[in-house]
This record gives C-alpha cells, sequence and structure tokens, in this order.
C-alpha cells in the first residue's frame, strides 16, 4: 500500500473525537497576506506600515498560478482568508527551499495549499512535500488545486509524479504513520494550531523525522509581539500596554472563525502557548533556534549534527 493510500485510510479512522486533539487555530495574519483584507497591525516595526508593500514591491514575485489559489482562499473563506502567510513569505519559503535543495520537507497546516506550492516551487524536481490538514473542507479544495496546478497525479489522468502529498486528519496522528513509514525529512514549516507546537516538536524530534542537519521553520512564535506578556516571558520591562485585539483589527484579520473567542484573554492563551514553545526549543540541546523578528516571528530551528 502506498503511503498516501495508508495516510487516507488512517485518515478516514480518524473520525472518533476522541482522537483529534482539541485544537483551535489561531492563526495571526496581521503579517500575513490579503493586505487588502487585512491592514498590518503589528508589533514589529520591520514589518509594519509602508514598509511591508515596500518589501514585497521589491522582492521577486511569485508566478500567477498562485492567483487561483487566493481566489479559491477568498471565495470559500472569506473570514478566515488571512490564514495563509503573506506572499513575502512565500516567496521566502520558495527562496529557502531553493538555496537548500531539500529532499523531502514535511509541513504541519496546509489550509488552501499556498505555503506548500511555494514551497514545492522552490524544490528540485525530486523534491516531495508531506503536508498535513485536519479541516477536510480545505484538504480537498487543496487536493484539487494541487491536481489542476500538476503538483499531485489524478485518479482520472495520467499519473504524475506527486510533489505535494497531503494527509487529512490530525497532524499528530499523520505524523505517527509517517514515523511508522520511516520517513525523515530535511525541513519542517510548522504552522497548524499552536497548542501542539511543544508536541509536534518533540513528536519530530524523539521519533528521528529530522534528519540531522535539516530545520524547522516554526511560524507565528511572536504572537503580534504578545509573547512578552506571557507568565513565563521573564521580561518586566516590555510588558505591552494594551493588548489586542485592538479596536481597529477585525476579528477576521486574526483568523477568527465566528465560534472562536475573542477576547484578549483567550488572545493571551494563543501566545503563551507560543512563549511555551519557545522556551522549550531554547532549552533542548538537540538543536539551535535563532527566533527571528520577521513576519509573525519565525523560529528557524536546526538539528544539530
Ligand atoms: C495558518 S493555517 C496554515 C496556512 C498555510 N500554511 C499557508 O500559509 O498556506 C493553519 C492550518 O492548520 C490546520 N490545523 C489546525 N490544527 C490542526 C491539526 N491538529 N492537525 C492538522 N491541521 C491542523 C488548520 O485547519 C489550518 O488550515
Amino acid at each position: 500500500m502506498t503511503l498516501a493510500a495508508l495516510a487516507s485510510r488512517s485518515a478516514r479512522s480518524l473520525q472518533n473525537p476522541l482522537r483529534r486533539a482539541a485544537c483551535i487555530h489561531l492563526a495571526a495574519p496581521i503579517t500575513r497576506s490579503f493586505h487588502a483584507l487585512a491592514p498590518q497591525q503589528t508589533m514589529h516595526p520591520t514589518s509594519s506600515g509602508d514598509l511591508l508593500p515596500y518589501c514585497e514591491r521589491n522582492s521577486t514575485r511569485l508566478l500567477g498560478k498562485f492567483d487561483e489559489l487566493h481566489a479559491n482562499t477568498i471565495e470559500h473563506y472569506p473570514k478566515t482568508a488571512g490564514k495563509t502567510i503573506s506572499s513575502l513569505q512565500g516567496q521566502f519559503l520558495r527562496l529557502l527551499m531553493r538555496m537548500t535543495r531539500p529532499q523531502r520537507v514535511l509541513e504541519l497546516g496546509c489550509f488552501m495549499g499556498f505555503s506548500a506550492m511555494a514551497m514545492a516551487d522552490g524544490m528540485g524536481a525530486d523534491g516531495v512535500i508531506y503536508t498535513c490538514e485536519k479541516d477536510g473542507k480545505a484538504a480537498q479544495l487543496a487536493r484539487e488545486l494541487f491536481q489542476r496546478q500538476g503538483y499531485q497525479g489524478s485518479e482520472e489522468g495520467p499519473r504524475r509524479k506527486t510533489k505535494i502529498e497531503l494527509m487529512e486528519g490530525n497532524a499528530l496522528d499523520s505524523l505517527e504513520i509517517l514515523s511508522k513509514n520511516g520517513l525523515q525529512f530535511d525541513a519542517v514549516f510548522l504552522d497548524a494550531d499552536k497548542s501542539n507546537y511543544i508536541n509536534y516538536f518533540n513528536f519530530i524530534m524523539d521519533n528521528g523525522l529530522l534528519n540531522k542537519g535539516g530545520f524547522i521553520l516554526a511560524d507565528n512564535v511572536l504572537f503580534s509581539g504578545l509573547v512578552l506578556n506571557a507568565p513565563g516571558a521573564n521580561n518586566s520591562k516590555t510588558h505591552l500596554s494594551s493588548p489586542p485585539p485592538s479596536p481597529t483589527l477585525k476579528p477576521s484579520d486574526k483568523g477568527l472563525t465566528e465560534n472562536e473567542d475573542r477576547s484578549s484573554a483567550a488572545w493571551q492563551k494563543y501566545a503563551d502557548h507560543m512563549d511555551a514553545f519557545n522556551r522549550h526549543v531554547h532549552a533542548d540541546s538537540r538543536v539551535e533556534v535563532a527566533v527571528l523578528p520577521v513576519f509573525d516571528g519565525l523560529s528557524v530551528i536546526m538539528h544539530k549534527i
């Protein structure tokens, strides 16, 4: 049985709610794409105001094939379209893949497939991305798009080489499947539910999913700067005086769905998870890490050789 078939069988078996981690995903798309939808309101001066559009204007543009994806996303997820990383971050990921040439990449949090496609475009012809998504609708739309754009063979058409393998279901279950199949990765992009970042990191490191010398990119690690307010952040001087959401920031700009808690306490809870993750990674002697104040905070974590 191919890994794809194995993954899809396993995804079907994940209907048991007990196996699904209770995970509200809260993206921080204020530094993400769809800038027309989400005004730039970030605590990080390098990605605020006019600077982000300036950086985008002076960066190589991603190809027009991403237009269909963006149109799809706005059509099907008008309120949470901003969960997708920004065009600039997509270009950054693509460039990083071009420079490091990983053979196998793992992504947790596919959504509509933008970051997966951006990374796939930067990888060599033999490179494959495994991307995990628990939202069935997003997974289906992404799968269809990958097929139309030639990243995945379709059942009907001639079998093309699959460059993006989409694993539908809870990411922790997908990690177990990948581990059981003995897969190892050169790079990982962490962009799923914040409350599980530590679990994802531990599983990947403890089960040898990341090759030595390989790296993990973890997104949203500064969570709009709110990590400074986390109880364990150990930063008495720089506490933020007025935690978001600000009155001018629409809930949809943070990727919240109608049913998610929009109180600033809930907001802070996600930032606390990110702070705990940052401290956890920093304390792990198997890795070296740089926590970068770009986008919504991006950690580059290398598995020491
Ligand atoms: C920020 S979005 C990913 C955006 C995507 N990386 C991009 O930039 O195009 C996070 C995604 O993670 C998914 N997600 C959240 N928790 C998950 C879990 N436990 N397992 C798998 N996917 C999960 C959400 O459904 C959501 O689509």
